[in-house]
């Protein structure tokens, strides 16, 4: 008799055990992207948990900082008030994973303009992701926009970056052109960032 081959399979119950086992998993130098993504789908949503750092502006959207993991990631949660999105973006090289706390979001990929960066920048798909999904993400897979599409809800994702980063290229659909943004919290651990105002540089 064949012996099913037994893997691994983290469960994280709440927000804290997530943080936890990510400290955990990144403490060694090497990322599994799909053991990150299947630990973050692990852990249903429980609002309670994450109250605190949902903070929203009535404009843009906001990232508000949960955890510096140890200098290995960023984790924050997104808010997204009614249609709220991003700009074309890239994530500076890194590893991003995107969870659905709470609602949905659209994303749409793109490819990389070429070289010269002229002309309408290319889609190559387009899925919306509902509560608890995970969806990933890095440079070499394209460029992305997320946009809550809903009037009438509002949405929550918890974004993890690996290494963090404080800045990225956003990108014209229409030309192609870049512009490097800067990047910033709007709340830090559940407090808002002192000075920090709803800036036009941002990305959206
Ligand atoms: N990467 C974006 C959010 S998203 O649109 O994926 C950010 O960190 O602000
Ligand atoms: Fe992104």
């Amino acid at each position: 008799m064949e012996q099913p081959v037994q893997t691994e399979v983290w469960k994280a119950q709440t927000l804290q055990e997530l943080i936890q086992i990510l400290h955990r998993l990144f403490s060694s130098d090497k990322v599994r992207v799909e053991e990150v993504q299947a630990l973050m789908e692990s852990y249903e949503s429980n609002p309670v948990e994450w109250m605190k750092y949902a903070q929203f502006d009535q404009y843009r959207y906001t990232r508000n900082l949960v955890d510096k993991g140890n200098g290995k990631f960023n984790l924050m949660i997104l808010c997204w008030g009614e249609g709220h999105g991003s700009s074309i973006h890239d994530h500076t090289d890194s590893h991003c994973f995107m969870k659905i706390l709470q609602g949905n979001l659209k994303e749409t990929l793109f490819e990389w303009p070429g070289k010269k960066g002229t002309g309408a920048m290319t889609k190559k798909s387009e899925r919306v992701l509902g509560e608890n999904q995970c969806a990933y993400i890095n440079d070499s897979i394209g460029l992305h926009r997320v946009e809550n599409t809903s009037h009438t809800e509002s949405a929550v994702s918890l974004h993890l970056y690996s290494p963090s980063f404080d800045s990225c290229n956003t990108f014209d659909q229409r030309t192609g052109h870049k512009h490097k943004v800067k990047m910033t919290f709007y709340s830090q651990f559940g407090e808002r960032t002192p000075g920090a105002t709803a800036v036009s540089q941002e990305n959206n």
